[in-house]
């Protein structure tokens, strides 16, 4: 790094890479970590190009059509130099830029070698490639995108090849998730530095198809504490959990769980089923409208009815659980009202 260009976030840390606990980051925190990158000399774009060459000749055989989509920004770059790498090392690659020429730095010298490699420009596409990336936007886009936009996802979304999107499918919101006209399809996506929330959420997952983190190896000092972690447990996570032999389950903390209106016991089972596999030690549930003796599939839960309203003394039991409640029915059909003078707490809905 450039002497005095010192990171400024506070809380550095190494941000957890498994595939269990990858971490997310706002997109302003991306955008310092490209500017710390840009400040030490850093060529983030060359590492992301590497990267998606070796995610491409991972799906392709030598000599099969790839098409390099460059919008006009660094997404296009990214798409671009990516061709140009590919190109060097003898694929048959063409380009296609439907918004027009390249329109920061690092996307014009993209650009440049993408040409000085043998990469062919084309107006429209010349065959259905066998390997399309997406690089029309990534993190940079600002709106819906306009007609000419559209057309060109499109026919991306149409053809039968790998559809492999450069850190978002373009059209996504990379934070909100969400498509405001149209979006890439993608078969699979190579994010880089760190997962986006748009890829996790809404539209995100739909989108997106496989998603793929290329971190670029950015210091792991110049990482802030993440926002929120994308959490992925397996089904054996229990046996991942650090544990004593001589261990029971009322080492491992309680959860208490109340819901369950009419028609509605699925939400409360769920919720109680995932405090389980992430590792909670007891955990009961309150059923607002008792359905249920026993969970089959999880008997080690302990249905309960709910307890009755304040001031009634709860029972022991409830009052060790985290908070206090109330019987009060909740007011919507799944209860996702909170209320501190309530005191009750249900299921999140839609
Ligand atoms: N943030 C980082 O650290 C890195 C960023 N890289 C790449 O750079 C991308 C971000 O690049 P940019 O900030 O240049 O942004 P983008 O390339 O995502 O998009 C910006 C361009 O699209 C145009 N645009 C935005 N919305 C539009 C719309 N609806 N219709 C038509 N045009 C629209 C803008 O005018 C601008 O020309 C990332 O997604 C990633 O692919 C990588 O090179 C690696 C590192
Ligand atoms: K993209």
């Amino acid at each position: 790094m450039r002497a005095g260009a010192r990171p400024i976030l506070p809380q550095h840390r190494l941000p957890p890479e498994t595939d269990m606990n990858r971490p997310i980051h706002t997109l302003a925190t991306l955008r310092h970590i490209e500017t710390l990158a840009g400040q030490a000399g850093m060529p983030l774009m060359d590492r992301a190009a590497g990267a998606i060459a070796d995610r491409v000749e991972q799906r392709i055989v030598r000599g099969e059509p790839i098409l390099a989509l460059a919008g006009r920004g660094n997404n296009g770059g990214d798409a671009l130099l990516a061709a140009a790498r590919l190109a060097a090392r003898g694929h048959r690659v063409d380009a296609w830029l439907p918004l027009g020429e390249p329109a920061t730095d690092d996307a014009r010298r993209a650009h440049a070698q993408a040409l000085a490699a043998g990469v062919t420009l084309v107006v429209a596409p010349r065959t259905a490639p066998a390997l399309a990336l997406d690089g029309l936007f990534g993190i940079g886009l600002r709106r819906a995108p306009d007609a000419a936009a559209c057309a060109a996802i499109d026919w991306l979304n149409g053809i039968s090849g790998h559809r492999l999107a450069l850190d978002v499918p373009s059209g996504l919101d990379a934070w909100s998730g969400q498509v405001t006209g149209c979006a890439v399809a993608a078969t699979e996506t190579l994010t880089f530095l760190a997962d986006k929330p748009g890829l996790l959420t809404h539209d995100g997952p739909d989108q997106a198809g496989d998603v793929h983190l290329a971190t670029l190896d950015i210091p792991p000092a110049w990482w802030p504490a993440a926002d929120g972690a994308c959490y992925q447990p397996d089904d054996d996570i229990t046996h991942r959990l650090a544990r004593k032999q001589n261990a029971h389950k009322g080492s491992f903390g309680c959860v208490a769980v109340l819901g369950g209106a009419t028609g509605m016991t699925g939400a409360a089972l769920l919720a109680a089923r995932a405090a389980l596999r992430t590792g909670a030690g007891k955990v009961r549930i309150g059923l607002l409208e008792p359905a249920l003796a026993v969970d089959p599939l999880y008997p080690e839960l302990m249905l309960d009815d709910a307890p009755a309203p304040s001031p009634t003394p709860m029972s022991r039991s409830w009052r060790s659980a985290p908070g206090s409640v109330s019987r009060r029915r909740p007011r919507n059909c799944c209860g996702t009202r909170c209320s501190a003078a309530d005191r009750w707490c249900s299921t999140p809905t839609p």
